[in-house]
């Protein structure tokens, strides 16, 4: 796989992580057909250099969701993250507020969210809605106690298919780990022991309270089955009547759905096939994102995501309609690689790259990638 500005920060996180974790963050659905796709997606496009433009001072300052952000670059909520490294959900939340750019924690996050809240960054809850809607009632009060005044409802994860590497691994599908997972993780011996001292290892903190098993391997595979298939749009329409902050609806791939989304009141929308995590094979998020962008009309912003690893790669979805993108992998890689610090890395290095293109492209500011659109493209 072409891992792009952060081929570095994957490679030394799958030289650091048992086998385990570094599949389950690198792999996706059935084939990994549209995790290939989404990267070639990138691929279709260029962006054309122009000169003779004041290009002195690059500003990548950005608003999106109602919020404003050092960059157009947004830590995309990935489960289990602080299985990755010690410093888990909150290095990576650290790393955020440091740079001034917000992160979404997911459902399944190893830390409380709580305790992720505690870093001062500006997050969101991500919402997995569970059979027991009791159980999301109190997932919204929790993240309304702590200060989070934004909610991201996942909706591309009715079922959870077949991902062949987790598959063969075991993981989430087995409650114990068999003796392969277990010389996998003593072969690991200073992410074991970071993991021991951190006192991540037994549960998936965040939703511990609501599960009866042990471990985070049984956590996992039981709450993912809570999951409910039978979610629908009565459902968001019962979330944008509870929930007063902003509600941003994440998994949109098609223009019909980005209209209803918006008629019932979210605020916002990420076009995102879950990083060829969930349908295989869907579309390239970029190849649909034109035809959503023009369907919405500016009624809501789009954030996007899936196979977002260069600069090129940002300029270009904010030129088709995008005001912000989301990185998953990337800040996995980077938590896994160097904790906080490998986190801030990744969005140091997908800052300067950018910078470089809108430079070189005579973009100095957010508004004028946006303002430019396809004129500043190059369909090969
Ligand atoms: C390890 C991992 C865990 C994830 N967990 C969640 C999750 O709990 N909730 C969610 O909405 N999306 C989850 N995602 C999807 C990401 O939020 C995001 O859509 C995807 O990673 C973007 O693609 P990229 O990894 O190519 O950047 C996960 C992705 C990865 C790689
Ligand atoms: C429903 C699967 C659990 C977390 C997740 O979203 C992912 O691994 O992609």
């Amino acid at each position: 796989m072409d891992d792009g500005a952060f081929a570095g920060f994957s490679e030394q996180a799958r030289r650091r992580l048992p086998r385990l974790f570094a599949d389950y963050i690198d792999g996706g659905a059935h084939g990994e057909r549209t995790m290939a796709r989404n990267r070639a997606a990138f691929g279709q496009w260029g962006i054309v250099p122009r000169g003779l433009r004041d290009v002195s001072s690059i500003n990548l300052a950005t608003q999106c969701f109602g919020r404003s952000w050092a960059l157009p670059v947004f830590l995309a909520p990935l489960g289990f993250a602080g299985m990755f490294h010690a410093h888990g959900e909150q290095g990576a939340a650290y790393a955020a507020h440091k740079r001034g750019v917000g992160m979404g924690v997911s459902t399944f996050s190893i830390a409380p969210m709580e305790k992720v809240a505690a870093t001062g960054a500006d997050l969101m809850a991500q919402i997995y809605v569970f059979r027991d809607r009791a159980l999301t009632r109190d997932m919204l009060e929790r993240a309304r106690a702590c200060g989070m005044d934004g909610i991201i409802l996942t909706i591309d994860t009715a079922i959870t298919p077949v991902r062949e590497r987790d598959m063969r691994n075991g993981f989430r599908h087995l409650s114990r780990p068999t003796a392969t997972q277990m010389a996998g993780l003593l072969r690991h011996p200073s992410w074991l022991y970071g993991q021991v001292r951190g006192g991540a290892m037994p549960n998936v903190g965040n939703i511990a309270g609501y599960t009866g098993s042990r471990g985070v391997m049984a956590q996992a595979r039981d709450v993912v089955a809570q999951i409910d298939a039978g979610l629908d749009w009565d459902d968001l329409a019962w979330l944008r009547a509870t929930w007063g902050g902003t509600l941003v609806v994440k998994g949109i791939m098609h223009p019909d759905d980005a209209i209803r989304a918006a008629e019932i009141g979210a605020d916002g929308l990420i076009i995102s096939n879950h990083g060829g995590r969930q349908m295989d094979p869907a579309p390239a998020t970029l190849d649909v994102l034109p035809a959503i962008a023009q369907a919405v009309g500016g009624r809501v912003d789009i954030m996007l995501d899936s196979g977002i690893r260069r600069g090129g790669d940002v300029v270009a979805a904010l030129a088709l309609g995008a005001r912000a993108v989301s990185i998953g992998r990337p800040w996995a890689w980077g938590l896994a690689a160097g904790g906080a610090r490998g986190v801030g890395l990744v969005l140091d290095t997908l800052a300067r790259e950018i910078s470089d293109v809108m430079a070189l492209a005579g973009l100095p500011d957010i508004a004028a990638v946006r303002a430019a659109g396809r004129n500043a493209l190059w369909r090969f």
